[in-house]
């Protein structure tokens, strides 16, 4: 199967519906594709990327029925196997191909792949490759999510090719974005999980392609942007220095102690007008949690005291939330202890990538007294003063 975009421009890629994890951590709720380009110049022809490994076939047998006869160039805008793993089988099959990617994607193109040196080149930032009436134009975007990636500008058309830089995990039969919402809410799940410990690096390689006119951008995962303002704008929102009123509250409760003092958290919360998303870490869409500290100013952590430390729940959770690296600007944690232990430490521990403001956690005996509900009225208070001032 293969779908025309322009004259000479086919989306050449797979479909994968039914995966469910990514990374063997990630939850794929939509599935994903691995979208492949074919580009048919006046002189040579080019493919921007490849796919996962395991739909090699697939792969091949999209380029027949293309008709496909020759292939010049390989780019490999990111060394990831889910986008260069069909590399070394294109290399077999078109053995006058050369494969073009950064200087960082040479060796790791050398040390992922069955390849040999001499089928690699480097193309420096800001070269142009001529195919004939084709020219594409290579920009160094690095750190989505990699350190080597680049992306691919066809400067005829003002289309760009990102690799994994807006992409979506997103299984859909349409080629161009017709839901915006799905397909938004898949793109934020992927920037959240993927992108956002490289928040401030894609903000420089958000304002270098400000220098291109954009018609069309289209990724390795998900569907094509032919509105690209869409996923610009939310980009420019998601990398912003700005955080919205929410209250994250990633929690875990083994005896119902911590549960109802997070009860009364929340409902207190509600009673202030504040937003909040509770997310019950025992049976947690990490995804979805991720989500939530994309934009979120503040996150509370509940957690019961478990041999003189969080609940490992908890610890997952906080590991996550650290190497995120998320713009949260208020963080605290509720918990609840037997007899003694270094909860609380032990997670904030866990978070030395939080630049946040921390108030004072609230951790009760037990199943908590009126002076520990009363030390949450004192949480909320100055939550609510804090979000006031944003
Ligand atoms: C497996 C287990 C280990 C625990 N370890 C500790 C501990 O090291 N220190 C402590 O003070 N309490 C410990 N506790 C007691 C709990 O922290 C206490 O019962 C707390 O109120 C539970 O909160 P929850 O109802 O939210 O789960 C432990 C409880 C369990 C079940």
């Amino acid at each position: 199967m293969f779908r025309k975009i322009t004259e000479d421009v086919y989306s050449v890629g797979v479909i994968d519906w039914h995966r469910k994890l990514f990374d063997e951590l990630i939850p794929l709720p939509d599935g994903t594709s691995y979208n492949s380009y074919f580009i048919k110049g006046g002189k040579k022809n080019a493919i921007i990327d490849t796919v996962e490994p395991d739909f090699e076939q697939d792969f091949l047998d999209n380029l027949d029925q293309v008709g496909v006869e020759k292939i010049d160039y390989i780019i490999s805008n990111h060394a990831e196997q889910d986008h260069s793993g069909t590399i070394p089988l294109l290399l077999e099959k078109f053995p006058e191909a050369e494969v073009l990617c950064s200087a960082k994607a040479k060796p790791m193109l050398l040390d992922l792949l069955d390849v040999e040196e001499d089928q690699i080149r480097i193309v420096e930032d800001g070269e142009t490759l001529d195919l004939g009436e084709k020219t594409l134009e290579f920009i160094y975007t690095p750190w989505v999510h990699w350190p080597e990636t680049m992306s691919t500008y066809l400067q005829e058309e003002n289309t760009l090719f990102p690799c994994d830089f807006f992409g979506s995990h997103l299984a859909t039969s349409d080629l161009y974005v017709e839901d915006e919402q799905e397909v938004l809410k898949a793109a934020k799940r992927y920037y959240a999980e993927i992108m956002m410990p490289f928040r401030k690096i894609i903000k420089k390689n958000l304002a270098k392609l400000e220098d291109y006119e954009i018609e069309m951008i289209a990724p390795s995962h998900g569907p094509i942007y032919d509105n690209p303002d869409m996923i610009l704008d939310s980009y420019n929102d998601w990398v912003s220095d700005e955080v919205k009123p929410e209250v994250v509250v990633p929690y875990v409760s083994m005896h119902g102690s911590t549960k109802d003092l997070i009860k009364y958290f929340i409902s207190s919360l509600i009673d202030e007008g504040i937003k909040v998303k509770p997310f019950d870490l025992t049976d947690v869409d990490l995804g979805d949690l991720a989500i939530s500290l994309v934009d979120a100013s503040t996150v509370i952590f509940g957690s019961p005291t478990v041999l003189t430390g969080p609940h490992p729940s908890a610890v997952y959770a906080a590991y996550l939330t650290n190497v995120l690296k998320p713009k949260t600007r208020y963080a605290s944690i509720i918990g609840s202890y037997g007899w003694a232990g270094r909860m609380t430490d032990k997670l904030l521990d866990l978070m030395p990538n939080l630049k946040v403001d921390l108030y004072d956690p609230v951790v009760a005996k037990g199943h908590g007294a009126d002076e520990d509900y009363q030390e949450i009225d004192r949480l909320v208070e100055e939550i609510k003063n804090d979000l006031e001032k944003l």
